[in-house]
């Protein structure tokens, strides 16, 4: 062909493409929200967002800057709002919304699979599935797996009393995530795989990272996942060694399943008994998505959020000594429903949950075929993608005060000058709002787990040590000296 056929035929699929992409913007309806001009007419606006918010933490900061221009919902890709009006969370995540997912979920999906519970899509399928292993997630399930946690607090406690005798400043970064992943393959499989001595032998958090940062691109142009990841070549790769471990332990456990194992406190014995009762829908390879995805979901978010929270008391020792006042005051109660009534405590905890990032994502949501109205009179159409940024929402100052971009424990108290109507005004106004484990049907199903998993260790680890900062803050990187607290009292 000449130079000129083929300028001809670039000059063609530029004007197709130029006029899909037109059309595209167009068809959604979406013209009468404002936004940034690129937005409109590709997604690639929202990459960029996504990955200097990875890179930068800059996600509420740039949300900040676009409300100032565009105000409170803004079009963000061609068919995507974004909402950061608080007053918006119950409308769309509310359990009455009934709004499906969006397919910014079909990353978080290993290949050939369309049924796990985060990424299933419709929320009647979601609902069949969420009920098969809600048990595991009970109350009742909780107090079973009491002991395997204080096992392993006792375990990372030991660390910690290592590098005091040392005098060797502990890395929390990493002994936060071995904690955290030695709970949850204890909690999962009913055995640790060793992290608290110090190795992740099958790289298991390098990978989860990396599937983090992945699911965090990818899911603002899901369609990238089948080029990157669920295509046919990819798909007959060998499978990882974690895959290897869950599939033998499955099996090694159904061989041994008796029914009075039943009450066996893992996850594991209660999804097998699911299995057993409903071999139809909880299949063998169902049970391999659920107890693999319980460990992922269940490991990466608490371990950045408690790596985040030592973080905060190292910076904030004054924060450290009223905890420790606290846990003292009520003689040391070492239970986790005893621990749940410590209001500090949970003050702490709650600010590391608003204030942690391995969560920040949008969250979007598929509007019902005759569209949504939101609060402030906004009428978006059907089939629209829409969510709030769980971060930006987290520090919105109207709903969180003031100080919503610092750390500060004490607003989930009472004030000193407020009576308590007022507060518990305040406090509902929170909890409707915070998006740190979502809202409604599909918020997460793990939320006890990671308070039994929080409450415990703070308090064992401020009862027994004062940590003080080694060398330059940085939440990704904390180090601490650690001292036992009778040195600290001498
Ligand atoms: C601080 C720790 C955690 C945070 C911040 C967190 C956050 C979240 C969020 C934001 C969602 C999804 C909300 C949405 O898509 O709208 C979610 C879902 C989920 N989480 Fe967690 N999570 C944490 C810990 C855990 C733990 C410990 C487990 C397991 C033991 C777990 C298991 C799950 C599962 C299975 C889902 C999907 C639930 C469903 O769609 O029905 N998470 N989590």
């Amino acid at each position: 062909m000449s130079w000129f056929q083929w300028t001809i035929i670039s000059l063609f699929v530029c004007i197709l493409l130029l006029a899909v992409t037109i059309y595209n913007s167009r068809k959604s309806g979406l013209s009468h929200i404002p936004g940034p001009f690129l937005a409109r007419y590709t997604d690639a606006w929202n990459l960029w967002l996504a990955w200097s918010t990875l890179h930068n933490g800059t996600g509420p900061s740039s949300y900040r800057k676009l409300q100032a221009k565009y105000g409170s919902v803004i079009r963000t890709g061609p068919n995507s709002v974004t909402v950061l009006d608080p007053s918006a969370v119950p409308t769309i995540y509310g359990v009455r919304s009934h709004l499906a997912k969006s397919p910014s979920y079909i990353p978080f999906r290993q290949p050939n699979v369309t049924t796990s519970l985060l990424s299933i899509p419709e929320e009647h399928v979601h609902a069949k599935y969420r009920k098969l292993v809600s048990n595991a997630y009970s109350m009742s399930s909780i107090k079973g797996y009491e002991p395997y946690v204080d096992q392993t607090v006792a375990r990372f406690v030991e660390v910690c009393r290592e590098h005091a005798e040392r005098k060797e400043p502990i890395n929390f970064s990493v002994w936060c995530h071995y904690y955290c992943f030695d709970v949850i393959s204890i909690l999962t499989f009913g055995y640790s795989l060793g992290f608290l001595e110090g190795k992740d032998s099958l790289g298991l958090i390098q990978r989860i990272k990396y599937f983090r940062d992945y699911t965090t691109l990818v899911s603002q142009m899901p369609w990238l996942h089948k080029i990157f990841s669920d295509n046919f070549l990819l798909r007959s790769r060998k499978r990882s060694a974690f895959m290897d471990l869950v599939r033998d332990r499955i099996r090694g456990r159904m061989q041994e399943f008796k029914e009075e194992d039943k009450e066996r406190p893992d996850f594991l014995s209660h999804l097998l008994a699911s299995h057993f009762q409903h071999p139809e829908t909880m299949t063998e390879q169902q049970v391999m998505i659920f107890a693999s995805g319980n460990f992922i979901a269940g490991g990466f978010s608490p371990a950045a959020t408690l790596n985040e929270l030592c973080y905060y008391l190292v910076t904030h020792p004054n924060s450290q000594d009223r905890l420790f006042a606290e846990v003292q005051q009520a003689g040391s109660p070492t239970t986790f429903d005893e621990l749940k009534n410590l209001p500090y405590l949970e003050g702490v905890i709650r600010e590391a949950y608003r204030l942690h990032s391995s969560t920040s994502g949008t969250f979007q949501r598929v509007t019902n075929p005759d569209g949504l109205v939101l609060p402030n009179g906004c009428s978006l159409p059907g089939s629209a993608y829409v969510g709030c940024p769980s971060a930006t929402i987290n520090r919105d100052t109207t709903i969180f005060g003031p100080d919503a971009y610092e750390y500060n424990p004490e607003r989930w108290l009472q004030g000193p000058n407020e009576n308590s109507d007022e507060y518990s005004e305040r406090r509902r106004a929170m909890d409707r709002a915070e998006l740190s484990f979502g809202q409604g049907s599909r918020s997460c199903i793990g939320k006890s787990v990671v308070a039994l998993e929080m409450f415990k260790v703070i308090a064992s680890l401020v009862s027994h040590f004062k940590f003080e900062l080694a060398g330059y803050p940085q939440k990704s990187e904390v180090k601490a000296f650690v001292h036992l607290r009778e040195d600290v009292k001498r």
